[in-house]
């Protein structure tokens, strides 16, 4: 029993046959009314947008709308046949039906037309009539023609309406790839020869030098001066040769920027005329300020500065926070009858340490400075997030406290006029230093320089060029391969490097303090080689004594960050080890230009991963490299240490587990 009754109303002559009958041939003449009176509407609409459609070709001559309709028409074809196809179909399925029910049907069809050029679909409707009837058949026919006339007539219409030009497009394009036009300081430097050996000036040949300081070099055992030496020390002796108060003619002095590789002696190159101009001097005050970026170069170029001032009246203090702020204080100044007088000549400066006296001492006064001289400058200019720099320009031109104790007047340059050149000014002149220094405009904007002079010694840097990675040039004497390896091997790598091969003194780089740690305490467990490290984890005085140690010889491994990377000068290192392939091109050339130092011959040996390889390699060509060549390790000279090896492993773990347990209390 159906649980819902649905009444529907069905009529009145619900079951008469008759009246099926007759309903249906009212039915059908209903729809044959409807057909002509589409086929009517069809024409006068056809005639219409055909009028309108030829008026407009013949304003549109552009050739891709042209094309765009033709595409169009080319579509509504394919339609077309398509519905004829269907036609068929349907008219002999209803001739069938004709034969069986002897009734007429009408069927409606839509077939969609898929436009994509115009981005929107257009339905065609067509109207089928039964094919037994000659007549019927042929207005069908004519009834299709027209709608699809109709259709391509509308299409034609939407083309010309939606023909706009896509701005920005979607065709690719090839980018022209922008020539690099450096600025022409930087594009024509003077060029600094790169063969050390066959370019050595004796010292005696280069005009400026006192015979004090003559002495000195010799003393030191240099007989001949470097070709950056040849070429920077006159050139910053010229800017002081109208005296300390004025530039040459009465103007400020040039700046001058040299980049010149690892080892080739730009300490001498800054420190010889730097002492020498300042030798002159009367009243003592901070004239020179050499900034660095680590405690460990500072005190290697305060070291420098020291021994060719000794004997002389001219002072060096070093502010890098070795020793205490207070003593520091100290060093640089004395109150003399309530005034407070100058104790350095030449201070020798970190970043941080350097803010810390222009803000918190009082005493510190950078007025009469003469040199700024920025080592290691790419670096410097990456840390200048300290603004060091804008501090240290604040305090040159600050006016002193007491300007009647004052004779010259110090105010930040501007543009040079008769007024502004009357008054005396001590001119404050910028030295940079580095073997990577950025070729980067926007970067060495940020130092202010006051028509900067290059020396240079990579010759790639033509005005013309179109690199826009930074090319250097590699120490002579440097010999580079790598080592393809795997994590596991590695570690045996370098101990086959050190026990078998005795690449000795050699100074090994990790990309992180827990990994230099690591490979410390495994090389150190594994026995037979004495071995050291040097990174943050230790204090400044325990990085001293190691460093002091490698030097001498004492450790023959020494396991480093990047903290000894930069500018550190041990000159017995007779090989460089990147365990960890470095990520940048500077940081490998910082490190590898630990050895080859000064004319000497020196290896350095890369890591590398296989994943490593491809990328590193084309850095490393990019950047001017004369050739990394591959070494071999054959796994047959490793195989008499991998027991050992295992059971170092194993300590290991225990070792790191106990370090562990020892910080947590
Ligand atoms: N004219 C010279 N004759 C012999 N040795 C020299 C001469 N000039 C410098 N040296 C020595 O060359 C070594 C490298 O010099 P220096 O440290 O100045 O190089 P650098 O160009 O500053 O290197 P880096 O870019 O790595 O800091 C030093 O040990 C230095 O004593």
């Amino acid at each position: 029993m159906a649980l819902f009754m649905i009444n529907r109303y069905l009529g009145e002559e619900e079951d008469s046959e008759s009246s099926r009958e007759s309903r249906s041939r009212a039915l059908l003449a209903k729809l044959q009314e409807q057909v002509k009176a589409r086929e009517q509407q069809s024409v006068s609409n056809t005639a219409d947008e055909d009028e309108d459609h030829q008026g407009e070709k013949e304003q549109k001559k552009r050739k891709r709308e042209r094309q765009e309709t033709e595409g169009v028409q080319r579509k509504a074809k394919k339609s077309e046949n398509v519905k004829k196809t269907n036609l068929d179909n349907e008219a002999a399925s209803s001739t069938k039906k004709k034969k069986k029910h002897k009734t007429l049907s009408n069927e409606n069809e839509s077939v969609n037309t898929g436009n994509n050029d115009l981005d929107h679909e257009k339905s065609v409707e067509i109207t089928v009539t039964s094919e037994s009837d000659p007549e019927e058949s042929k207005k069908t026919e004519k009834s299709v023609d027209l709608q699809i006339g109709q259709f391509q007539a509308e299409a034609e219409t939407n083309t010309s309406q939606t023909a706009f030009h896509i701005l920005g497009g979607f065709k690719e394009k090839t980018v022209q790839k922008v020539r690099r036009v450096l600025p022409q300081w930087l594009a024509q430097p003077d060029v600094i020869q790169r063969d050390m050996k066959n370019n050595l000036i004796p010292i005696s040949q280069v005009p400026g030098i006192c015979p004090t300081l003559l002495k000195k070099l010799q003393a030191n055992g240099i007989q001949s001066f470097f070709p950056v030496q040849a070429e920077v020390i006159p050139a910053v002796l010229d800017s002081v040769s109208s005296g300390l108060l004025l530039g040459p003619g009465g103007y400020r002095p040039r700046d001058i920027c040299v980049s010149a590789p690892t080892g080739s002696g730009k300490t001498l190159a800054f420190v010889i005329p730097v002492v020498q101009a300042l030798s002159k001097r009367v009243v003592r005050e901070i004239r020179a300020l050499a900034v660095l970026p680590t405690k460990e170069l500072a005190q290697q170029v305060s070291k420098v500065f020291s021994s060719y001032t000794e004997g002389s009246s001219l002072k060096v203090v070093m502010i890098a926070g070795q020793k205490s702020f207070a003593a520091e204080r100290a060093a640089l100044s004395e109150n003399r009858g309530g005034v407070s007088h100058s104790l350095a000549d030449i201070v020798v400066a970190t970043p941080g340490r350097l803010v810390d006296h222009i803000n918190k001492n009082n005493n510190f006064s950078l007025h009469h400075l003469r040199f700024l001289i920025i080592d290691e400058a790419d670096r410097m200019i990456d840390g200048m997030h300290q603004s060091w720099l804008s501090q240290v320009t604040k305090a040159v031109y600050r006016s002193p406290v007491d300007t009647q104790t004052s004779f010259f007047r110090r105010i930040v340059p501007g543009p040079i006029t008769v007024a502004s050149l009357s008054p005396p000014q001590i001119p404050l002149q910028k030295l940079l230093f580095s073997a990577t220094l950025t070729q980067n405009p926007e970067k060495l904007q940020l130092l202010d320089l006051h028509q900067p002079r290059l020396f240079s010694s990579t010759h790639s840097c033509s005005e013309t060029s179109t690199q826009s990675q930074d090319t250097f040039n590699f120490p002579q004497g440097l010999s580079e391969y790598y080592v393809s390896c795997t994590l596991s091997n590695k570690p045996l790598i370098i101990l086959h490097f050190l026990l078998r091969l005795k690449f000795s003194p050699a100074l090994c780089f990790t990309n992180s303090r827990e990994g230099a740690h690591r490979l410390y305490l495994l090389v150190k467990l594994f026995g037979g080689v004495e071995v050291a490290e040097f990174s943050s984890r230790l204090s400044p005085s325990e990085r001293q004594k190691t460093l002091k140690d490698f030097e001498q010889g004492k450790i023959p491994l020494l396991i480093s960050t990047d903290a000894a990377a930069r500018g550190i000068d041990i000159n017995s290192v007779k090989c460089v080890i990147n365990y960890d392939a470095p990520q940048y091109i500077r940081t490998y050339i910082h490190r590898v230009g630990r050895t080859a130092r000064a004319g000497k011959a020196g290896s350095a040996f890369t890591f590398l991963l296989k994943v490593q390889e491809t990328r590193f390699l084309k850095m490393v060509s990019d950047a001017g490299s004369p050739g990394i060549k591959r070494q071999l390790v054959q796994p047959e000279s490793l195989k008499g240490m991998e027991a050992r090896y295992e059971q170092t492993l194993a300590e290991l773990g225990k070792a790191v587990k106990e370090e562990k347990a020892r910080k947590r209390f």
